[in-house]
């Protein structure tokens, strides 16, 4: 890290099958960038606009067909960029967001099986040319995440899945990661939090 600051701001997105971990390091990563003189904007997905929290309480709480889930997912998504990521960016801000477009391939695709290109063609409607700087991938076998779900809280529909679903999402997780090996940096987290630590210390190197 050499801590000048620069003029173009950076788009980091937390992802990972629910339980994984990354919300607990986002303030850890929030605290990094702060110290090497960043103004960071901390955001999630759905969600992350007043409207786009109104649609991430009918998407975590609602069933509903996998189409209208991912229109949804991706209609929170191009608010989210209108009012919040894109207005960041521009002011040289340092967005991160917990879950990103990553998310729908993984969840509607690898998990419910909708087809990749339907995916695709909404991705290229919503954020034509635009793609994360960085993704970090916190990745743990179900067991863990399940074990670290059940620990914690009440489970919304996703969360309330079966193991299969979860393994499909995290399957497809991983094939965009040997895929994308430039932006998507793949977290064992599996390990204690400060080895998780050390490893997001290093993947930010990349970006810094
Ligand atoms: N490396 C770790 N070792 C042990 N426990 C951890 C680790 N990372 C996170 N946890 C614990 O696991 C639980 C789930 O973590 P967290 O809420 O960050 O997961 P998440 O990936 O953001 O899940 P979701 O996507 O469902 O919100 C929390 O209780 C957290 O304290
Ligand atoms: C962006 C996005 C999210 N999801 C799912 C993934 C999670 O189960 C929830 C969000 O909950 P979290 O505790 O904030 O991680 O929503 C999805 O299915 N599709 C998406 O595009």
């Amino acid at each position: 890290m050499n801590g000048q600051t620069s003029a173009r701001g950076r788009f980091i997105t937390f992802e990972g099958i629910d339980g994984a971990g990354k919300s607990t390091h986002i303030g850890f990563v929030t605290a990094l960038l702060s110290e090497a003189g960043k103004t960071v904007v901390s955001s999630r997905e759905p969600g992350g606009t007043p409207l786009g929290e109104k649609l991430r309480e009918l998407l975590l709480h609602e069933k509903m067909d996998v189409g209208t889930e991912a229109l949804l997912a991706f209609a929170s998504r191009r608010e989210h960029l209108a009012q919040v990521i894109g207005p960041a960016l521009g002011r040289g801000d340092w967005v991160l967001s917990d879950r990103f477009t990553d998310a729908s391939f993984a969840y509607q695709g690898g998990g419910r099986g909708l087809p990749l290109p339907k995916l695709e063609a909404l991705e290229q409607w919503v954020h034509p040319g635009l793609q994360p700087d960085l993704t970090l991938l916190f990745d743990v076998p179900l067991e863990v995440a399940r074990e670290r779900l059940d620990a914690t809280r009440d489970l919304d529909k996703f969360e309330s899945e079966e193991a299969a679903f979860f393994e499909r999402c995290r399957n497809e997780y991983l094939r965009r990661a040997a895929q994308s090996k430039g932006r998507i940096v793949v977290i064992d987290s599996t390990r204690s939090i400060d080895e998780v630590r050390a490893q997001l210390r290093a993947a930010l190197e990349k970006v810094l």
